[in-house]
């Protein structure tokens, strides 16, 4: 397979990408951000009484006339323990925020507007309307009607909104599941001490990083050697547990030890591209098994986040339902940058502001596929399309910005 350029392969990848439709059931200290399936039918009346909405006194507006009246307390209401008598003809019950307001009563008064001159007696130094700093039942919501409408993005008031409303668990649509395999017999866990020609797995980790903040389930399938009997036990472990997109890590590339491609065509996938025109990155391979897609990406660190930004967040974007941002930015150079060959090239830079407010990108000096170190400084990737001439500070130039 020849290389494919960039835009082509993502337009390929994207084919047929839609929203995942499953339905699951979210517990509310979980559901920040994430979207309502169905319309949520309130279960309780908010409030479910009429409620004090200060701390005062239950009276009968009818009874407050003159500017200075006289009632007798014949009892207290506080939230969560209501007066269960009646307030009768210039009687009070002494009453705290949030309490049911008692029968009888009709307006609550402030505590500021009144005197108690002994425990059973309270003046009411000024009159007050019907209704007054009452919360009546149903004031919020009612039981039985629509407090929020379906597809909407849950935010915190809407959480606790749905909480109120009666629920522990919220209908909310799936997240797409991301499977993400680190492949390679080198590769230890973070934590553990390497040994002699070992590495640190960490790639898997940053692209769990972008899965999420795409809208996805990232869900880790841990290190997998270069066997090929284990790479495919974990790929049938995938399609048994209905993975939405498949993702490699490594083993991508052409050596004898580079296993991803053979093995899942021996799998049944159907590659879609194998080699993207595209610097860091180039043996990034796509394909499909029945629904499950799947992406490998390049082992090298730089590669494999680079082509993770590119390609995967936007068809994780797709999934989750969400809209694509534009990834493509004018800005300005801040370097000199040399001629390109046939591959786009993704250079980690730098984004500065300059005294005009103009978006200067500076690309960092190092850009080996295999710096993290450099990558974790980057704000943005410095786009040089294949074939570019030679770049001059002060032109224009293209970048992705990184979130
Ligand atoms: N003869 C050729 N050799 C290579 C070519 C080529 O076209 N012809 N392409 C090169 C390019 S470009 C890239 S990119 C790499 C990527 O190849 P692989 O996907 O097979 O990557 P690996 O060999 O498995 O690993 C490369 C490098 O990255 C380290 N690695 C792998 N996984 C992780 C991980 N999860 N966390 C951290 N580091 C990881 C691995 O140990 C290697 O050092 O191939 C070139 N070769
Ligand atoms: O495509 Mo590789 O990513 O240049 O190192």
């Amino acid at each position: 397979m020849s290389l494919l350029p960039v835009e082509e392969a993502l337009a390929r990848l994207l084919t047929d990408a839609e929203p995942v439709r499953r339905i699951e059931q979210v517990g509310l200290d979980a559901l920040a951000g994430r979207r309502l399936a169905g319309d949520l039918v309130a279960r309780l009346t908010q409030p479910a009484f009429d409620a004090s909405a200060m701390d005062g006194y239950a009276v009968r507006a009818d009874d407050l006339r003159s500017a200075a009246t006289e009632l007798r307390v014949i009892g207290e209401a506080a939230a969560g323990a209501a007066f269960e008598g009646t307030v009768s003809a210039n009687q009070a019950v002494r009453i705290f925020t949030g309490a049911p307001v008692p029968a009888g009563a009709d307006a609550v008064v402030i505590q500021e507007n009144t005197e108690r001159p002994d425990p059973s007696t309270v003046i009411v130094l000024e009159p007050v309307q019907p209704g007054r700093h009452i919360r009546p039942a149903g004031n919020d919501f009612q039981a039985g009607k629509p407090v929020l409408a379906d597809g909407v993005v849950l935010s915190p008031a809407s959480i606790a909104l749905a909480a109120s409303a009666g629920y522990d668990f919220v209908p909310v649509r799936a997240r797409p599941g991301i499977a993400i395999v680190m492949t390679g017999s080198e590769l230890v866990w973070p934590g553990t001490r390497p040994g002699p020609s070992q590495i640190v797995a960490s790639n898997g980790f940053g692209i769990a990083a972008i899965v999420e903040a795409a809208g996805g389930d990232a869900i880790s399938y841990g290190i997998v050697p270069d066997d090929r009997a284990a790479l495919r036990q974990v790929f049938e472990n995938a399609r048994a547990e209905g993975i939405d997109v498949f993702v490699t890590i490594g083993g991508a590339s052409v050596g004898e030890h580079d296993l991803v491609a053979p093995v899942l065509r021996e799998c049944g996938v159907e590659l879609d591209f194998w080699k993207v025109a595209m610097r860091p990155g180039k043996p990034l391979m796509a394909g499909r098994h029945e629904a499950m897609r799947f992406l490998g990406l390049p082992g090298n660190p730089a590669s494999s986040l680079v082509t993770a930004e590119l390609f995967l967040r936007p068809l994780v974007e797709r999934l989750a339902g969400r809209p694509s941002r534009p990834r493509y930015e004018t800005g300005t150079l801040g370097a000199a940058v040399s001629e390109n060959d046939h591959r786009a090239d993704f250079m980690r830079a730098t984004i500065q502001q300059d005294d005009d407010g103009r978006t200067v990108l500076m690309p960092l000096a190092r850009q080996d596929s295999s710096l993290l170190s450099v990558f974790a400084t980057a704000d943005a990737l410095l786009v040089r399309p294949p074939h570019a001439a030679a770049g001059q500070p002060g032109e224009t130039c293209e970048f992705v910005r990184l979130a």
